[in-house]
């Protein structure tokens, strides 16, 4: 018998603290050594000489679909794409699965399809909407990593978003088991108000739609939400920031103690409203991408570490949802995006902007395991879970349709040319994924 499973050998290993090169031995699933020319028997080993290796990607805001609504996308087809793009654990969103996560019962309905299907780690956001504040306790104590809610209209039916009276009551609730509430912050009454100006005068360009959910909508929600977290002391996570000016607001809040933290997306550091003019809906998202300065700006604020984490917010949807023809309020909102997190940081941030290969693991691997207390993941160290994910800095390639795992296989990003490619995904010791092929042993259809 081996003494290891796996040795993956001479890779240049990144961790948010630094960069060196060694060998990295897994067995059962965890990381038993890290060391220079490790000598013991192993049943694989992977040369990685040349090659950078990764703490696996935790991907905190995904929309999987599953139950309910596997025409969209699926827990199956979800969790190979992010394989397939580095990432080796997610948290699934409430909403867009049918039911939605908002009781223990739902959670569970979800736990079991993920458990049949998914080939990466699974963790779940519950929801908090106005019916639901009873049902919050349970969920903390069946593992949700936080709760979500939307202080505008969700654009799914059964997931109502929150009154002031709601997210006020379910503050205190969420405070009072020592949890975190993450909100989709965007202002519904200047939102819906705006948009119904413009339609009324036929103006529905995707300028028209970029105008109508302004900076300063999200900035209203967000001194909201901060006030009523200074009030109850619960802790705030504020998803899909579009602008620096949103995260200079909660980094104000920081400043002063207040319990605040900042996801950005890959799609609003690597897309623009040109893109969304020129790719239609597969470029609509809430809140939607902003001007080239805006997107320059929001780079500066993650090089100066006033972001806490990256995410992809991927919210998919078949190709007749995206399809606008002239009328930009029309369509679903979500960016197909698992699959290129990595792949935008490293061509956007490491290679145009210099950020270091140490920030980027940090904002999408260390981060998110520390703010979320996964107290065994985010990290390349002896005792942590073998995920990881293995790229070559000196691939460049172009994205293309056939390249992406997901049910829907287009995405705002094809066509795009990326440096940077992802070689191998190891989750939990297993190869999930390698040389452009699904090779996790898990086979729902078999
Ligand atoms: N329901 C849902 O997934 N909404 C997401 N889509 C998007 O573009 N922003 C969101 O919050
Ligand atoms: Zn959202
Ligand atoms: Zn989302």
């Amino acid at each position: 018998m081996s003494t290891y499973d796996l040795i993956i050998k001479n890779g240049k290993i990144v961790t948010a603290e630094s960069t060196v090169q060694g060998d990295i031995a897994i067995k059962d699933g965890k990381i038993i050594e890290i060391g220079q020319s490790l000598q013991d028997s192993a049943d694989r080993v992977i040369d990685a000489e040349g090659l950078h290796v990764l703490p696996g990607l935790i991907d905190t805001h995904v929309h999987f679909n599953e139950p309910g609504r596997t025409e969209w996308e699926g827990l199956e087809t979800g969790s190979r794409s992010l394989a397939a793009g580095g990432v080796t654990t997610f948290f699934d969103m409430p909403l867009n699965s049918t039911p939605p996560t908002i009781n223990k019962e739902n959670l569970d309905l979800k736990k079991a399809c993920a458990d049949e299907k998914s080939i990466v780690n699974p963790r779940y956001w519950g929801g908090l909407v106005p019916e639901n504040i009873a049902d919050l306790k349970e969920l903390h104590e069946n593992g949700v990593i936080g709760f979500k809610a939307f202080m505008s209209p969700s654009g799914i039916a059964d997931f109502n978003h929150v009154d002031d009276e709601t997210i006020f009551k379910g503050m205190k609730e969420i405070a009072s088991l020592g949890s975190r509430l993450a909100v989709h912050a965007e202002s519904t009454v200047i939102c819906d108000q705006l948009a119904e100006e413009k339609q009324k005068q036929g103006k529905t360009t995707a300028r028209d739609f970029v105008e109508s959910r302004p900076i300063i909508s999200e900035i209203e929600a967000v001194r909201r939400i901060i006030s009523y977290a200074e009030a109850t002391g619960c802790k705030v996570h504020v998803v899909h920031a579009s602008s620096r000016k949103v995260v200079e607001v909660i980094q104000a809040a920081k400043d002063r103690g207040v319990d605040i933290t900042v996801e950005t997306c890959a799609h609003y550091l690597a897309l623009t409203v040109k893109d969304l003019e020129e790719k239609g809906g597969l470029a609509k998202c809430c809140p939607p991408l902003r001007d080239e300065d805006e997107v320059e700006d929001l780079w500066v604020a993650v090089a100066n570490g006033e972001i806490n984490v990256i995410a992809s917010d991927h919210s998919p949807a078949p190709a007749s949802m995206k399809t606008i023809t002239d009328n930009y309020f029309e369509g679903w909102g979500g960016i197909s995006g698992a699959q290129s997190t990595l792949n935008v940081m490293l061509t956007e941030g490491y290679f145009k902007r210099n950020l270091p290969l140490e920030k980027i693991v940090a904002l999408t691997a260390t981060n998110p395991a520390k703010l979320f207390g996964l107290d065994s993941k985010g990290t390349i160290a002896k005792g942590y879970d073998a995920d990881i994910t293995i790229v070559n800095l000196d691939e460049s390639f172009e994205l293309k349709n056939e390249d992406l795992f997901y049910r829907h296989q287009h995405s705002p990003y094809v066509g795009m040319t990326f440096k940077g490619k992802v070689k191998s995904t190891i989750a939990n010791g297993e190869v999930v994924f390698e040389n452009g092929e699904i090779t996790a042993s898990k086979k729902v259809n078999a």
